[in-house]
């Protein structure tokens, strides 16, 4: 879509904060504060956002910007915006066709989606609503290994192009408000849906989902994480699938080097949205280590703490491939569904061809080149 009739679309309900707002009154209060809060005293969360700020981009003018190209690649593939919608679960919370709306919207503008696997739609009716739209499957590694495997292969088969393991989360990380507001999603019923219909979850259990429900959650949680994990079981899932593997959650360059050693394909900085570790150094400030460690051996994604276009922007040209998304298009499906998705995309579009014109580059491929971005 040309930067023109983007622009055509715009409504002032876009501004990050009152995007927020927006979604704050649609929303329950424990919802609300389960999506925009962070771990412990939210360090992390806000730090996340402050990092933006100081690094500051230095345009280069006269060169023909009349047609920006937003368009990156990643693995071999070529996606037509360069941010992916970062596996959010339990999105029926958020708004009842949850997933299936961000997926419709997603395959209208051709985003590439990432299905968490606590979504609260199943990842094949999710496949379904997204048509070629390119995706990948966040993997919650579980306890049960068969279960694992069933998931991998039941997104293969949906048409999933990579696997995305999330490691940065052993254990659910200490999220003191949900806590006070004693709200769990899947308590709540949102993001069950992969196991409660897939065949080897369901033969662990000793009655059915529809008979003992709170058993089978009781099973679920059980089972969700993998404290016990190590680099030494990415061999297991290799035996398993030809789809490549991305770790995301990778902050220290030390982990970006032995996933290079441990033969996976991409790392994905990030520090789950400031949800996990709090204190945790900011995805950004993480960034330039992890691109020099990795030596362009391997794709390096982004997350964590984007709000607009400068930022995609800066991301980029910090030597990161490509960039996902997360609490802005989930509060743009909380305020108004599918089509509240869909104008957050317009925002974010313009936003970033807007930014790359005024930045004097005609594509985002171009943004790496030296001295673009600096430290202040
Ligand atoms: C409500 C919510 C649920 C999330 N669920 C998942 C999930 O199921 N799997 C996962 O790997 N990350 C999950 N994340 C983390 C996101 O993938 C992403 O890392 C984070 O939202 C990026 O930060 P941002 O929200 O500042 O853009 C979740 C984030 C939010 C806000
Ligand atoms: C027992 C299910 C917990 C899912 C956690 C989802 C998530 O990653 C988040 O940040 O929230």
């Amino acid at each position: 879509m040309s930067n023109e009739a983007v622009k055509s679309k715009l409504s002032p309900t876009y501004h990050y904060k009152d995007l927020e707002k927006q979604a704050q009154k649609k929303l329950t209060h424990e919802v609300f504060t389960y999506i925009q809060s962070g771990s412990g005293n939210e360090e992390t969360l806000r730090a996340n956002e402050e990092a933006f700020k100081k690094y500051k981009l230095v345009p280069e003018f006269l060169h023909d910007v009349s047609k920006c190209d937003l368009s990156i690649s990643v693995l071999g593939q070529t996606f037509q915006t360069p941010f992916l919608l970062a596996p959010v679960g339990h999105l029926g919370a958020a708004h009842p066709e949850g997933e299936l709306a961000v997926a419709r919207a997603a395959k209208g503008y051709q985003v590439p989606y990432v299905a968490s696997t606590v979504s609260t739609y199943t990842l094949e009716e999710i496949a379904d609503a997204l048509g070629d739209t390119p995706r990948w499957f966040q993997l919650y590694w579980s306890k049960d290994s068969e279960l694992t495997v069933s998931f991998v292969q039941r997104a293969e088969k949906a048409g999933y192009s990579a696997i995305v393991i999330t490691i940065d989360t052993p254990a659910l990380g200490f999220r003191e408000a949900n806590l006070t507001n004693q709200f769990f999603p899947v308590r709540e019923g949102y993001g069950l849906a992969n196991y409660f219909q897939d065949p080897i979850f369901r033969s662990r259990l000793n009655e059915s989902p529809e008979e003992n429900w709170d058993a089978a959650i009781d099973e679920l949680v059980k089972i969700t994480f993998h404290p016990k994990l190590t680099w030494n079981d990415l061999a297991f899932l290799r035996k398993h699938t030809n789809l490549p593997i991305i770790l995301k959650g990778v902050l220290h360059p030390k982990d970006s080097i032995r996933a290079i050693e441990y033969m996976v394909d991409g790392v994905i900085v990030s520090n789950h949205g400031g949800r996990q570790l709090d204190g945790a150094v900011a995805s950004l400030d993480a960034l330039p280590k992890v691109v020099e460690a990795v030596n362009g051996k391997i794709p390096v994604l982004f997350d964590s703490g984007i709000r607009r276009g400068p930022d995609v922007v800066k991301v980029i040209s910090l030597g990161a491939d490509a960039v996902l998304i997360g609490r802005p298009y989930v509060y743009g499906l909380a305020h108004n569904g599918q089509d509240g998705v869909e104008e957050l995309f317009n925002h974010l579009l313009t936003d970033i061809d807007t930014t790359l014109a005024t930045a004097g580059k005609s594509s985002i491929r171009t943004c790496q080149l030296p001295g673009f971005v600096n430290i202040r």
